[in-house]
């Protein structure tokens, strides 16, 4: 501390004793995890096909301590790629927001929240769709992270930012999928960048 001054108040709060009321913080989002380093809880949910984006979701859980929630299907998807392939196209030409297997126990506390899914028809499936529309994450941050062949993020970023406009949402982490059963590397330079290493 850079203060001389002994005669501080006993009331006044101290820097750091986290406080059950937020008092004069009216963008509580703009709050980065470092402020509540050691009480901030963060979830990783995830949809995966064919298992590279759940390698992904499982590194970023290592790496972050995360409590973690598969995204999975009521009605599961078939096995034969060319089936889903066609199907996923026609779940997104209809808009189809197909339903999730049970839910999440209380979001409310996570403060930052990893979303991942493969590049389906250079878009997110439609169940992250589902997903977005089920749970409001205003406050929360949001970091995207997507497994694809040569698409990358698309325009990924851009519309979670536009379906959670109340969250803050992060640089995504595109990883190929080629990449994707060796993530540990990239994982880590993204979670620096982003201001949510351990
Ligand atoms: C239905 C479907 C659509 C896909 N569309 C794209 C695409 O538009 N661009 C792309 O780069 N990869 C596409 N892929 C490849 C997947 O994004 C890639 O294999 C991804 O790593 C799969 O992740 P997963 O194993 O977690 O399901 C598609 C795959 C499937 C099954």
């Amino acid at each position: 501390s850079n203060t001389t001054n002994k005669e501080v108040p006993s009331t006044e709060p101290q820097e750091n004793t986290p406080s059950p009321v937020p008092t004069e913080n009216p963008e509580n989002q703009e709050v980065s995890a470092e402020t509540t380093e050691g009480i901030s809880k963060s979830l990783v949910v995830y949809f995966s096909w064919s298992g590279n984006t759940e390698n992904v979701a499982k590194s970023i859980q290592n790496q972050t301590d995360a409590d973690i929630f598969e995204i999975i299907p009521q009605t599961p998807y078939s096995d034969d790629y060319d089936t889903v392939v066609d199907f996923a196209q026609e779940e997104q030409r209809a808009d189809a927001r197909p339903a999730i297997s049970g839910s999440i126990e209380n979001i409310a506390q996570y403060d930052v929240v990893y979303v991942g899914f493969p590049n389906w028809w250079g878009d997110m499936p439609m169940i992250l769709y589902t997903f977005f529309d089920s749970y409001d994450l205003s406050g929360k941050t949001i970091a995207p992270f997507c497994t694809s062949g040569g698409s990358g993020l698309s325009n990924t970023v851009n519309e979670i930012k536009s379906l959670e406009s109340g969250a803050a949402v992060t640089k995504g982490l595109h990883i190929g999928s080629s990449s994707s059963s060796n993530p540990e590397h990239a994982v880590k330079a993204w979670l620096d960048e982003i201001g949510l290493a351990k």
